[in-house]
């Protein structure tokens, strides 16, 4: 397991009779970040963060969260988590709720209201759960999760459904959560949300982890962008390059597919032909576009 890897999986694989929900999946998550798990509706994402929690049994794979089982009692101890909406009870206000909650998870008393303090729903406190909005609901969820004072924290879709103001509400929320020690593992199909929150960014598509890094690193795997004269010379000297998958002239600049790590050799190869190299520099993709690339179903 490395160092500081707060949960790791291996080749986990769960299959429902034909469909495999998640395949082969090799995730990392270290100690510390806000990692966003992120993927289209169906990808895997739910599956696994329940195979993480033991609340699903891996068809095959392996899973150590916290350096142990998933769904150990010593494990679960130091994991908070809102993966399905919770189950409060509707007559009774938040506090009390929470209340309830602290005291079969052995939590101290005081904790209640300092958690809600902490997802801003001190003033709503004594208000029946079932008068909460969406947004508020949720919040209470991660009260709860939080009251055990969790290492890692894991939230599945934390902002679905909720209205604007209510998921800008929940991403300063998670911000917020994820500047201590804590490690908040969070799943999302919305890009903006993962780009806005999250340190680390894990993409799976059809139950495989197709990119991993950070915000980032995940960019910058588009390409290179070339300014040299003259230009349909570069573009051929590129094209026989090894390693350059495309290349495509655009607005009087070159824009390669290929590693931004091999800036440096690309500029030599030209300007060792005699071409003037004016320009050269990482091409800059959405992750919008980035993450349409991953997930694309593939044309048959
Ligand atoms: N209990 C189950 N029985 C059969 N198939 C299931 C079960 N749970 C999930 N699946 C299937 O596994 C695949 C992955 O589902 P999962 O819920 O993990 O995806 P997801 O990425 O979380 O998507 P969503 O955001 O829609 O929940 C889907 O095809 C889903 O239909």
């Amino acid at each position: 397991m490395h160092a500081d890897a707060i949960v790791e999986t291996r080749n986990l694989t769960k299959r429902y009779g034909r469909i495999n929900a998640v395949d082969g999946l090799d995730l990392t998550v270290r100690r510390g970040e806000v990692y966003g798990f992120l993927g289209p509706n169906g990808a895997g994402k739910t599956t696994t963060l329940r195979m993480l929690l033991g609340l699903v049994r891996p068809t095959s794979g392996s899973a150590s969260v916290l350096g142990g089982e998933p769904g150990a009692p010593e494990g679960l101890k130091r994991v908070g988590a809102l993966v399905e909406s919770p189950a409060f009870y509707p007559y009774l206000s938040g506090r009390d709720n929470l209340r309830v909650i602290a005291r079969y998870c052995g939590a101290p008393p005081s904790r209640v209201d300092e958690m809600l303090e902490t997802v801003e729903l001190s003033g709503r406190a004594k208000d029946r759960f079932k008068k909460y909005s969406l947004g508020m609901k949720q919040r209470l969820g991660v009260a709860a999760a939080l009251l055990k004072d969790p290492e890692l924290l894991i939230l599945d879709e934390p902002t679905n459904g909720l209205d604007p103001k209510g998921m800008a509400d929940m991403r300063d929320l998670i911000r917020r959560l994820g500047r201590g020690e804590r490690t908040v593992l969070l799943s999302s199909h919305l890009l903006g949300e993962v780009e806005q929150i999250c340190d680390r960014v894990g993409v799976i598509r059809k139950g495989h982890l197709v990119a991993e890094g950070t915000v980032a690193e995940l960019r910058s795997k588009a390409g290179l962008l070339v300014r040299a004269a003259p230009l349909e010379d570069a573009a051929k000297i590129a094209e026989g390059l090894v390693g350059v998958e495309e290349v495509e002239v655009s607005g009087g600049l070159l824009r390669l597919t290929t590693d931004p790590g091999r800036a440096a050799e690309i500029n030599r190869r030209l300007v060792s032909a005699g071409l003037d190299v004016s320009e050269l520099r990482p091409a800059e993709q959405s992750l919008e576009e980035v993450f349409l690339e991953l997930t694309a179903e593939e044309v048959v």
